[in-house]
């Protein structure tokens, strides 16, 4: 494939800036990240405004509102059990809202387009670290095998758009996110908010045990929003190229050792239990960030720290929270 004649440069900061997902984890902390940097024409739709799988609706807008940078942070997005029960609406619908927006970005030729994967779309039992290269060399995680085909079309239509457009799109692979305004939803959330409600919850009603899912034995990665944030906006300032970029802290943790950090940050000291008839999903996904790090950016939240400060996010917006 051949690189565009482009070299990434500062973004204009009173250009329109559409930020798809802005009221998601990610979207909240990008368009913050944004607007510290001082862009001043920021423009977001939450779901209800504009339904991202209306085709016509999203033409409509953005030939109405012509954003010259997008962020498509807008996706159904859950943990393992809600992918494994709906895969069939995780990937339709991400389908559907990704290749409207990349279509109508395109029918305005947006400048600026950077697609938000994740990193499921490596095969279950890559090498580890897991290098970009390493995309559809082998089979998928089954858990969510629909929700990263929709992620790899992601990947493939922003090349093929790079290549048959010349338009400087790109891609980022983020590893698993959590922190300030993520979905605390027992059943559909991501384990660190899982853990954090349910343990939570364990300390208020004195129970002594708690049953979290799978093994533990399971390894992650987690890298906090606010850092995911200001990855994307480095990416959009300093990387230019076809491949999707991971991105992680380059470090992971073992599910059991995550359930013993939760514990000790919300003050749990009861037993931890483990109901092995659930799934522990992929057995490890550590991203190689080295592209990201050549690039200019490592992350710098550390993990018991965005641990401890997204407890007490939880703590103070519980009563407003996705359930
Ligand atoms: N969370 C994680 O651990 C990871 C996330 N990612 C990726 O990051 C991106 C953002 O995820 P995250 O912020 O966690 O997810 P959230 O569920 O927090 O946010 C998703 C956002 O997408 C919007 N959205 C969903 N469906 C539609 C629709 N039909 N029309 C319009 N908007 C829609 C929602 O809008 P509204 O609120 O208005 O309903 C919401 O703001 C996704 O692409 C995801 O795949 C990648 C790796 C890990
Ligand atoms: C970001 C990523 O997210 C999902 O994949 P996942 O990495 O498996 O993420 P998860 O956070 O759901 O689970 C991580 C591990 O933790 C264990 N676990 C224990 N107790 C709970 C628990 O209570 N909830 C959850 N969700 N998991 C639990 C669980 O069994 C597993 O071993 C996919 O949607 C995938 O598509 C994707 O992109």
């Amino acid at each position: 494939m051949t690189d565009l004649d482009f070299t990434p440069a500062p973004l204009d900061r009173a250009a329109p800036f559409y930020v798809a997902g802005h009221r998601g984890m990610v979207g909240s902390a990008i368009w913050r990240k944004l607007e510290s940097e001082g862009f001043t024409n920021l423009i977001g739709r939450t779901s209800s405004e504009l339904d991202l799988r209306d085709r016509h609706a999203v033409f409509d807008f953005f030939a109405d509102t012509k954003p010259r940078y997008v962020a498509l942070a807008a996706a159904k997005v859950g943990g393992i059990m809600a992918n494994n029960t709906y895969p069939a609406d995780f990937l339709s619908e991400n389908m559907q809202i990704q290749v409207n927006v990349m279509d109508a970005a395109l029918a305005q030729r947006v400048e600026r387009l950077q697609f938000l994967g994740s990193s499921c779309i490596y095969p279950k039992f890559a090498p580890q670290p897991i290098k970009e290269d390493y995309l559809l060399t082998g089979h998928l995680e089954p858990t969510n095998d629909a929700y990263a085909i929709a992620k790899i079309a992601g990947i493939v239509q922003v090349q093929a758009v790079r290549r048959q457009h010349g338009l400087p799109w790109i891609s980022a692979m983020p590893t698993n996110l959590y922190g300030p305004g993520d979905n605390f939803s027992p059943t559909g959330s991501h384990v660190l908010p899982a853990l954090i409600r349910r343990f939570d919850e364990a300390r208020e009603s004195g129970a002594t045990s708690v049953e979290n899912w799978g093994t533990g034995s399971p390894r992650r990665e987690f890298l906090h929003v606010d850092d995911m944030a200001a990855a994307v906006f480095h990416l959009f300032e300093h990387y230019d190229g076809p491949s999707q970029v991971n991105v992680g802290t380059g470090r992971d943790t073992t599910i059991k050792e995550i359930a013993e950090m939760v514990a000790a940050a919300v003050g749990y000291q009861g037993e931890i239990a483990w109901d092995t008839s659930k799934p522990d999903g992929t057995p490890r996904k550590l991203l190689d960030v080295s592209r990201l790090a050549e690039s200019g950016w490592t992350s710098s939240v550390d993990l018991r720290d965005g641990i401890t400060s997204t407890v007490e996010w939880y703590r103070t917006n519980k009563e407003h929270i996705r359930t």
